[in-house]
């Protein structure tokens, strides 16, 4: 199996657990009485190229990043720094993270959030939403074409709207038939965990002009922003280059720069 089939089949165990402490009829009452969700639409079509700033504790492909001890805080850096969007990794095995994370982050900021998850079934989407989320996740890889399209339009009708990932050209062309307006590509791949940046620059010009595009992984600094942007990144959306940092709230000043500077490919666009 390769490492996103583990981590599906681990998440489809603990939901099928919170499920059984919260039914699906519970959480959807609760994600109807949940104050109404950011326009992350607009958020990222604010001018220049913008960025999602991840909370991000460990990963599969290097283990323990940061030790981050309360994850508002770090939340509250990223958006007095300017992040558009701030990703809130929900995942606990590999990732450490939780929805009391999450639930932590919505407390204290008023900036859209994004749940960064493996969502996989209904539960999840309606889960997102009764924790204030204003966008989730959505793994191209991870979902067969029916199920990606029931989800998309599940998470529509709740009003957040979906960062659809791909890795491929064909996975571009699902998320497209699917209906996805925000698509994610990922550098990384995955499977393997390879990260390539050049990703990004084969599959996004393939895409329709009204579709938002995010560069995802591989942000190390404001010169791969800047890269992305020259490839036609509307947004990039970086974790690690972010949560390593000496200074997370200064590297993404950084990068809120760059991606508004007037030498940056997109800083026009709006
Ligand atoms: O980060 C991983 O190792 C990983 C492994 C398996 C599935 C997903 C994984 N990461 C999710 C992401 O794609 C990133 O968190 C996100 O794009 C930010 O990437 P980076 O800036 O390189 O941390």
């Amino acid at each position: 199996m390769s490492v996103l089939d583990t981590i599906i089949e681990n998440v489809r165990e603990d939901m099928a657990a919170r499920e059984t402490a919260v039914p699906f009829e519970e959480i959807k009452q609760r994600s109807a009485s949940a104050p109404p969700p950011r326009d992350v639409w607009a958020a990222l079509h604010e001018p220049g190229v913008g960025v999602i700033a991840e909370v991000k504790r460990r990963s599969p492909s290097k283990g323990e990043l940061a030790g981050i001890g309360e994850p508002a805080d770090l939340a509250a850096d990223y958006a007095e720094a300017g992040a558009r969007v701030i990703s809130v990794l929900t995942e606990q095995r590999r990732f450490g993270g939780s929805l009391a994370d999450f639930d932590r982050v919505r407390a204290r900021v008023s900036t859209p959030l994004l749940r960064k998850d493996f969502i996989v079934s209904p539960y999840q989407v309606h889960e997102a939403r009764a924790h204030g989320a204003d966008m989730v996740l959505l793994i191209v890889a991870a979902l067969e074409q029916n199920a990606l399209e029931a989800l998309l339009d599940r998470v529509e009708s709740l009003g957040m709207m979906a960062l659809v990932e791909v890795h491929t050209a064909e996975e571009a062309d699902r998320a497209l038939e699917a209906g996805g307006k925000i698509i994610g590509i990922n550098a990384r791949n995955l499977h393997t965990l390879e990260v390539d940046r050049e990703v990004f620059g084969r599959i996004a010009p393939g895409l329709p002009a009204d579709v938002l595009k995010v560069a995802e992984s591989g942000v190390r600094g404001p010169s791969d922003l800047m890269a992305y942007a020259g490839s036609g990144a509307d947004a990039v959306l970086v974790g690690e280059g972010l949560v390593t940092s000496d200074n997370p709230r200064s590297a993404l000043t950084q990068l809120v720069t760059a991606g508004s500077h007037p030498a940056c490919p997109r800083s026009s666009r709006g």
